[in-house]
């Protein structure tokens, strides 16, 4: 059975559960269940600390998971694991903060301290960058209570609206360390198993999960539009691939259906009828493979 790995709790858990669940799998009711068998898609669902997914699937125990990408760079696991998507929910960037006023730049930080939960990514970036002797502070949680509290100088932590940030007497420096979502990440392979069906079980895992994206961020436009506008049109429209255009009763018109993303429907619906469009209809996709 394919192996997969899922957060327990925290930021991601909910949404990634969702994720499964409208990609058509079985997922657990109860936040007390550690493992959930779904039979009819020869999965094992595990549900792990956030922290914990990239060590089980970079050791090569469980086949998949689902995790941030910034868990997933702090593990340190990528000679055992890799990323294969982005999943489009939990994004965050990964930021340095400091007191008001205080650093401009991640230079600034040389010789400082600097506390963070994500030490072994911050570590590697600041050797990246070349920055010296910046002393590397762990903390499990509440980082942002760490100048304050006088244990170090600065902060590295995962920022999403920045107001916990702002509300820590602080302000966010320099470029983002990095930008996060929630990613899948896959194993780099486990013998002794029926590696042919974890394959194809894998693969439909990994087009079922495309399949919830596309439904997410696109919707299905249909129009009508005379013929001799119907370059211009599809210009506007193009579909993944190509639009479909049918004949209508009158020979001059013909409908056309096309994906479009869903943050441009009203953009593209004046666009369309500006160039004579009529008839303009958006519904919304349920499900899709791609
Ligand atoms: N607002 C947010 N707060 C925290 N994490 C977020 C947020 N938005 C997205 N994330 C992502 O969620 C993941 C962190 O998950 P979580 O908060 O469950 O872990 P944790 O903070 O290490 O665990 P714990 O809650 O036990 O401290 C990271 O990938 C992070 O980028
Ligand atoms: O920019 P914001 O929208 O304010 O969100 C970011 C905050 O959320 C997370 O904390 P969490 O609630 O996970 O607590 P923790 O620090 O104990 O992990 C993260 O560590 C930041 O503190
Ligand atoms: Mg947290």
């Amino acid at each position: 059975m394919l192996r997969v790995a899922v957060p327990n709790k925290g930021a991601l858990s909910e949404a990634a559960m969702s994720m499964l669940s409208e990609a058509g799998y079985l997922q657990r009711r109860d936040r007390k269940e550690l493992v959930l068998v779904d039979e009819e898609n020869g999965i094992e669902f595990f549900y792990l600390r956030p922290r914990d997914v990239a060590v089980y699937v970079g050791s090569g125990i469980l086949h998949l998971g689902l995790t941030g990408r910034d868990l997933f760079q702090d593990a340190r696991v990528e000679t055992g694991a890799k990323e294969v998507m982005g999943l489009g929910f939990g994004r965050s960037t990964f930021r340095l903060a400091g007191p008001r006023g205080t650093f401009s730049s991640a230079e600034d930080l040389a010789g400082k301290r600097v506390a963070t939960s994500y030490d072994a990514l911050l570590d590697h970036w600041f050797t990246q960058q070349g920055i010296p002797d910046v002393e590397v502070v762990h903390l499990d949680g509440a980082v942002e209570s760490a100048v304050r509290l006088g244990v170090a100088d600065a902060i590295a932590d995962v920022v999403e609206t920045g107001n916990t940030i702002k509300a820590a007497g602080m302000e966010t420096f320099g470029e983002p360390v990095m930008k996060s979502e929630a990613i899948l990440i896959s194993g780099n392979g486990t013998a002794n198993e029926d590696d042919a069906a974890i394959e194809r079980a894998t693969q439909r895992l990994i087009r079922r999960l495309q399949g919830v994206l596309v439904a997410r961020q696109y919707v299905m436009m249909d129009y009508d539009i005379r013929r001799s506008d119907l370059d211009a049109a599809t210009e506007v429209t193009p579909g993944l691939e190509s639009p479909t255009i049918s004949p209508l009763a009158d020979p001059n018109w013909v409908a056309v259906r096309s994906m479009v993303p869903a943050k441009k429907t009203n953009q593209l619906m004046d666009e369309l009828y500006e160039l004579g469009a009529r008839a303009i209809l958006v519904s919304s996709i349920h499900a899709c493979r791609i």
